[in-house]
């Protein structure tokens, strides 16, 4: 028995593909976005029935399905598999693949044709790039100009917490929140349709969101910005351990699984599976004339 709020979501085969005039309308409109990651065919059929607005292939995967200790080592190839997992679970969100470290910072050729592996092989609809520094914003630039939309991602970047000191909050201090506003003030004029702000304090994010046109996805940036993203492995309770500040868990599937399959293995061992109800039969006739064979 589950001890979160059950909410029906209508079966809703009506729903309109999302698009980018719609992410705007909603920051406009003041409906927020709703983001959440997905990494393979059932936890993108899970978050399409959801409805909700926007699927990001994270590189969190690396992470949260594939086991790495952070998200610097995993490859091109592996996130790009998830991701074709992911489309094919996929009818109605916003498809977004997070660009891994490593295959866009060499140069704007690598960037763009990186970004036009997401689109033309797993069928995303953008990418995501981390950082709002010069290289990234000119990373931005360029796969923009090759016609694919691009996500910015500043404050807490993963791929480069090792140079900000370890997951941490960012833009704690006036001058250190300046130089997240610069950099999303980049990102925008580079050509970005939106900015995810992780972990920054929510004031900043309020103030910079106001100074932004583009719709801000937050994750621990507080509620005064256009939508929000989670993991879905943290907000479903599928890891070891709660995870960052900002995770607001709704399940505990990783609990359930455990149990799901230690209760398997308990009627194994007790002989309650199989019953006959899971066998297949043979004709009376058919197993004589097989007794005769052997
Ligand atoms: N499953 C998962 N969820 C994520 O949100 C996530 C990943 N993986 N992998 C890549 C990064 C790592 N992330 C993290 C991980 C830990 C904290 C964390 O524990 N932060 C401390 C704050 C520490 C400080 O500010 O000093 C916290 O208490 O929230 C934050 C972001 C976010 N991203
Ligand atoms: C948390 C989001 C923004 C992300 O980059 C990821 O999941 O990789
Ligand atoms: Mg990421």
């Amino acid at each position: 028995m589950s001890t979160f709020p059950q909410v029906s979501v209508p079966a809703d085969a009506s729903r309109l593909p999302v698009t980018l005039p719609r992410l705007m309308e909603k920051r406009a409109l003041g409906e927020p976005i709703v983001m959440v990651t997905a990494y393979d065919y059932p936890s993108a059929v899970a978050v399409d029935r959801a409805g909700v607005d926007v699927v990001l292939v994270g590189d969190s995967g690396a992470m949260t399905v594939l086991g790495y200790d952070s998200t610097v080592p995993v490859s091109l190839d592996e996130i790009l598999m998830l991701a074709k997992a992911t489309r094919r679970g996929l009818k109605t969100p916003f498809l977004v693949g997070d660009l891994p470290f490593g295959s866009y910072e060499i140069s704007d050729e690598q960037a763009v044709a990186t970004a036009m592996r997401f689109v033309k092989e797993a069928g995303c609809d953008a990418v995501k790039l981390e950082g709002g520094g010069p290289t990234s914003v000119a990373r931005a630039r360029a796969i923009v100009s090759a016609g694919i939309p691009v996500m910015g991602h500043v404050g807490l970047t993963p791929q480069t917490a090792t140079a900000l000191g370890g997951y941490k909050a960012q833009g704690k201090s006036a001058l250190a929140a300046e130089r997240v506003a610069r950099e999303s003030f980049a990102l925008q004029q580079a050509g970005c349709f939106s900015i995810v702000f992780e972990a920054i304090p929510s004031a900043v994010a309020e103030m910079i969101h106001e100074r932004l046109e583009i719709p801000v996805i937050g994750i621990g940036a507080g509620p005064n910005v256009d939508g929000q993203v989670l993991v879905f492995h943290d907000l479903l309770g599928i890891r070891e351990g709660r995870g960052a500040k900002f995770v607001q868990r709704y399940a505990d599937l990783l609990d359930d699984m455990a149990a799901g399959v230690g209760a398997y293995a308990e009627d194994v061992r007790t002989g309650r599976y199989p019953g006959p109800e899971h066998g297949y039969a043979i004709e009376p006739v058919e197993l004589a004339e097989l007794r005769e064979r052997l």
